[in-house]
Formats: structure tokens, C-alpha cells, sequence
């Protein structure tokens, strides 16, 4: 591979990122409160506005991963995955009319104390850990990719650069706590969206203009049309990206404690939800920038062979070759595109850094020693922000003996460890009658299914999906490999065709197993009654279908009798979902009338009459 080089402006440029993140930290640390309160080193007094909240929701998750791993998505397969961003929609409204309402009004600091609330502390640690081993795992992939990328293509100091990212990091945030971390989120999310479009303008100049892009991109057969295939292991497709995706959103948006101390951290709830609905267009727009910048990629070396410039390495580091290609004569403009990278990775890993302080103080720390003082609490949030850091360092070099697409390995980390968290959250939100128990049993039986699936996928290398031709003049569309990969698919054990289920399905899947293993275990045991609920924490969905049963109502240690009433209630239960269900969308049918509505009703009646005559 040739190597392109820094010049000294360029590493002056990212010096300066470095320095002025490190700024903020300090005039954090010494104004203000001066962070000498848990408050506000770790909740930012809970006064902060909405602009600069969105822009820092924004950057958590948006990290080098997407910056690199979206181009080379989109260079290798297209634009099936913009889709992704039709989950946006109910992937922000929901977080902002049923997560952020619901929690704020509880006025936690951690979101996982909801868990104690509405179940039990078991429940609340077991959700912690989780979140813990998530974030971790995923800090690791995001200070190792935007170094490991550079250095693959311009022989960029590889630990050095993991080493200043990781120690500057946790000195802005050791020091300045959330508030240093919202305000660097908001100055490095300019600084991402100036580096990616300097990269698309002057790509699309150089490549003769927004028309050949457009040729080359349609010839090349890299607009991809809306895939309804409903096969679940067709790795991208309309159901995969649009209704998986929603769970996926919501896994970070609604109930991931990076988040949820953003919302918390708002002066008011209204501004909570206001600063949720602003991510909607500037996630738009970072999607739109990323795979647009894919597609120019694509422009730009559809007609050439690569093969012997980029090597072997992956279509990760050839998004930086790319770069370094249409920019290297542009004195600056290298050095912002590495402050872009640095910037999408420093906002992330501050925040996984912040959060990860507060649950292991909030969740695990402060229960069990209720006495101590505010003072030794903040020094103790600070030093563990500080170790936090040290431990991203140790999960870089781990990430370095993995190997995968990032941007794949990083959604799958959100599905598996993110997806089961969301399906506890569910279950305690909208099923009232389930109880601790339930929700244990549902999240080992969720992160189970969704270990058992994604390591089964890595073991196996299944649902890698096939790259499109690189070729800017129109191929036909080969329908002969299609059908071959169709063939070998039938041959597939059931096992295998397990391992290859969408990626994108790994938060809903283990969402749902979480709920269902979670109401049946409660409904076994004995459901929760309602004067045992504490007050405000199960959010009124479908007014009072999801009702309690009865007190005497238990599968085992109970008699025969009880058993009945208990599948009674279910089918009762069931029975009123769907007639609610009927009811609820049927003015949305134009010949919708009231008689329309009696007859809705008068099922739910029959098959009572039905239950009830069978009453032992
Ligand atoms: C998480 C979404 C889908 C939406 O924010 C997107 O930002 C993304 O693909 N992120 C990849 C992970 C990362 O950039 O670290
Ligand atoms: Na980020």
C-alpha cells in the first residue's frame, strides 16, 4: 500500500481538538460549582437546555464507527442502509412520549434505579452489569478504530493516538464532569460535520461533478431500491433496518443511561422531550453526509483497480485512503478530517466514560453505603471516571484481536447487551402484573438468546451478505448467484439459519424474548398485585387491557381450580387486546361505524360466555 503522509499543519490541527476539549474540561472544573457535588459532576445540576443536550444525544453514538463503517457499507453494498434512518421516526418518539416522561417524573439519577423501583435490587444490579459490560466492550471499538484506520493508511502513531484520545479523554471528564462532556459534544459535533463535508465537496469536485457522481453511483448499481424481502436473515433490508432498527434506537435512546442522564440532566421535561425531537434532523443529516460520502467513494474508484493500492486490508481503512486521496493537496483539510474522526470518537468515549461513573456509583456504590458523605462520593465518581479511562485503554488493545466490519461488531454489541436491557424496561413499563422474578428470569433467557445467536454468527461467519461488483458500467443483474445463494440457503441446517438472523434484528429479538420469558415466570409464580406497585412507574399503554388478575390467581402451589382461572384470565386478557386493537384502528377504516365497534364488542362478549361456561 503507498502510504500518504501528515503534514505538521495537520497534526497541529488535531493538537488543537485535543487542547481545546481539554479547555473545556478545565473551565468546567473551576467554574460553576467548581464539580464539587455528585449533582453536578455527574447530573450537571440538572439545568441544562435543549440545543446543547440534542447535539450532544447526537454525538454518544455517533462515533469514527459510523464515519468510516457507513461509506464502507454503502461502497460495498449500496444504499439499502438509509433506510435505517425510516427508524428514526418511532425510534425518537417513542424515548420522547414514553421513556423520558415516565423517568423524569421519577426524578432518578440513574435510569437502572427504575429497575429497583419497579422490581427489585437484584433486578436493578443485574441491569447495571449489563449496561457496564456493554459499554465497555463498545469504548473499546471506539478508541481503537479511528487510530487503527489511520494507521492502516497513513502510518499515523497507532497507540499513541489510542494513548492521547483515551488520557485526554478522561482528563476533560475526570475534571469537568457532565457538563465538560455536554459542551465538548456540541463543539465536536461541529467539528464531524465540518470534516464530512469537506471530504464530500471536495470529492464530488474531483470526481467531475455531482452529475458523474450520479451516473457512475445509478450504473454501478449502488442506489438501492426499498428490499421488502421479509426473510429475517437477509442482513439489510426495508423490515431489518426500518421495524429492527426501531428497537435498536430505542435501546439507546430510551433507556441507555448515556442517554437517559442527558435527558435527566434538562431543567425541565418539556426540554427533555424538545432536545429528543432535535435529534431527529441532525441524525438525518449525519446519515445522509456518511453514506453520501460512500457513494462518492464509489465515484470515484469504480473505474480503477484498487487492488494493488489498498492491499488486503478491509473496506474500512480504504474509506481513509479515500480521504487522504481528495484531500492530500489541500494543506488542513487532512488534519480536519482527522480532527472529524478523533472528535465522533472523543464524544462517544467521554460519554460512555461519564456514564459508566454514575451507574457504578448510583447503582452499585451508594446502596450499600447509604452514610457516605457527598465529598468523599465525588472523589470517589472522579476516580472512577478515572478508571473507566484506564480500562478503555486495556479494551483497545482487546478490540485489536477482534476483526469484522466496526461498524457491524458495534450495532451487534447495542443488540445483544442493549436489546435485553430494553425488554426489562418494557416489561416493567407496560405489563404491571410482572414481577421480579419474571424479570430476572427474562433477562437471562434474553441475553442467553442473544449471546447464544451473535457468538453463534462470529463462530460460523454467517450473515457477512455478498459486496456488490465494483464497476461503474451497468452489470447485469446476476440473477445466477442469487439463486445459487438461495440453494445453499435451503441445504442450511436450522441452526445455521439461526446464526445468519439479521444483525439488525438482535435488539428486538432479545428485546422480545426478555418480555415473554419475563410474563410467563411471572404469571408462574404469581403476579405482581397491585397495591405492591409503586406509584408511577408502569406507563398507561392501552388504558386498562393489560389489567391485574385476580389475588388468588397462581399456577403453582395452587390447586386445579386456580390454574383455570388463571388460563382464563389470559384468554380474557387476549381477548381484550384484540377487540381493543380492533376498536382502536378501526376509524381508521372509512366504513368504519358504530356497528363496526358493537360487533367488536360482541366477540369479546361470546368467547367470555364461552370461558365463563366452562367454570369448574
Ligand atoms: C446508532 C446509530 C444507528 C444511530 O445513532 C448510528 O449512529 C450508528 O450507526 N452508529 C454506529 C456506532 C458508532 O458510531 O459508534
Ligand atoms: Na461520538
Amino acid at each position: 500500500m503507498d502510504h500518504k503522509f501528515f503534514t505538521v499543519t495537520d497534526y497541529v490541527i488535531f493538537g488543537l481538538l485535543l487542547a481545546a476539549s481539554a479547555g473545556i474540561g478545565l473551565y468546567h472544573a473551576v467554574s460553576g460549582g467548581r464539580q464539587r457535588t455528585t449533582q453536578e459532576f455527574l447530573m450537571a445540576d440538572r439545568s441544562m437546555r435543549c440545543l446543547p443536550v440534542s447535539l450532544s444525544l447526537i454525538a454518544s453514538f455517533q462515533s469514527a464507527v459510523a464515519i468510516i463503517g457507513v461509506p464502507a457499507e454503502v461502497y460495498t453494498h449500496g444504499t439499502q442502509y438509509w433506510f435505517i434512518g425510516c427508524a428514526y421516526v418511532l425510534g425518537l418518539l417513542i424515548p420522547a412520549h414514553v421513556f423520558i416522561p415516565l423517568l423524569y417524573r421519577l426524578h432518578l439519577s440513574s435510569a437502572y434505579q427504575y429497575l429497583e423501583l419497579r422490581f427489585s435490587r437484584a433486578v436493578r444490579v443485574c441491569g447495571t452489569l449489563t449496561f457496564i459490560f456493554q459499554m465497555v466492550v463498545y469504548m473499546g471499538v471506539c478508541v481503537y478504530t479511528p487510530a487503527f484506520a489511520l494507521n492502516a493508511v497513513t502510518g499515523f502513531q497507532l497507540w499513541g493516538a489510542v494513548l492521547a484520545t483515551g488520557l485526554v479523554c478522561t482528563l476533560y471528564t475526570t475534571m469537568g464532569g457532565l457538563k465538560a462532556v455536554i459542551w465538548t459534544d456540541v463543539f465536536q459535533t461541529g467539528v464531524m460535520f465540518a470534516g464530512q463535508l469537506a471530504v464530500i465537496v471536495v470529492g464530488v469536485q474531483k470526481t467531475g461533478g455531482p452529475a458523474e457522481v450520479w451516473r457512475k453511483v445509478w450504473e454501478g448499481n449502488r442506489i438501492s431500491g426499498l428490499d421488502l424481502n421479509p426473510d429475517p436473515t437477509e442482513r439489510h433490508t426495508f423490515w431489518t433496518l426500518g421495524v429492527g432498527g426501531v428497537f435498536l434506537m430505542l435501546s439507546l435512546y430510551g433507556v441507555n443511561q448515556a442517554q437517559v442522564q442527558r435527558y435527566l440532566s434538562s431543567r425541565t421535561e418539556k426540554e427533555a422531550i424538545r432536545s429528543c425531537y432535535m435529534v431527529f434532523p441532525a441524525l438525518q443529516l449525519a446519515l445522509a453526509l456518511s453514506c453520501i460520502m460512500g457513494l462518492v467513494m464509489f465515484a470515484r474508484y469504480c473505474d480503477e483497480d484498487l487492488s494493488g493500492r489498498v492491499g488486503g486490508s478491509s473496506r474500512d481503512a480504504m474509506v481513509i485512503y479515500f480521504v487522504m486521496d481528495m484531500l492530500q493537496d489541500l494543506p488542513g483539510l487532512p488534519g480536519l478530517f482527522v480532527a472529524c474522526l478523533f472528535s465522533a470518537a472523543l464524544s462517544s468515549i467521554s460519554s460512555a466514560f461519564n456514564s459508566l461513573a454514575t451507574v457504578t456509583m448510583e447503582d452499585l456504590i451508594k446502596p450499600r453505603f447509604p452514610a457516605m458523605s457527598e465529598e468523599t462520593a465525588t472523589l470517589l465518581s472522579k476516580a472512577l471516571a478515572l478508571s473507566y479511562g484506564l480500562l478503555c485503554l486495556l479494551m483497545a488493545y482487546l478490540t485489536h484481536l477482534m476483526g469484522d466490519s466496526v461498524l457491524q461488531v458495534a450495532l451487534k454489541i447495542f443488540g445483544m447487551m442493549g436489546g435485553p436491557v430494553l425488554g426489562l424496561f418494557c416489561l416493567g413499563m407496560f405489563f404491571p402484573w410482572a414481577n421480579s422474578t419474571g424479570a430476572g428470569a427474562g433477562l437471562a433467557a434474553g441475553l442467553a438468546v442473544a449471546f447464544w445467536v451473535g457468538i453463534g454468527s462470529i463462530v460460523t461467519r454467517s450473515g457477512a451478505g455478498r459486496a456488490l461488483p465494483v464497476s461503474c458500467s451497468a452489470v447485469p443483474p446476476s440473477h445466477n448467484t442469487s439463486a445459487v445463494g438461495e440453494a445453499a440457503l435451503r441445504t442450511q441446517s436450522g441452526l445455521q439459519r439461526f446464526y445468519s438472523l439479521s444483525y439488525m434484528w438482535y435488539s428486538g429479538f432479545s428485546c422480545l424474548s426478555v418480555v415473554l420469558v419475563g410474563l410467563a415466570v411471572s404469571l408462574l409464580t404469581g403476579p405482581k398485585r397491585q397495591e405492591d406497585l409503586e406509584p408511577g412507574t408502569v406507563f398507561p399503554l392501552f388504558g386498562n387491557v393489560f389489567r391485574f388478575p385476580p389475588d388468588d390467581m397462581k399456577f403453582c402451589g395452587g390447586d386445579l381450580t386456580q390454574s383455570v382461572s388463571t388460563m382464563r384470565f389470559l384468554c380474557q386478557t387476549l381477548n381484550q387486546q384484540l377487540s381493543w386493537s380492533v376498536r382502536s384502528l378501526s376509524f381508521l377504516l372509512p366504513w368504519s361505524r358504530e356497528g363496526e365497534q358493537e360487533s367488536g364488542n360482541r366477540k369479546e362478549v361470546v368467547i367470555y360466555l364461552m370461558l365463563s361456561s366452562r367454570r369448574p
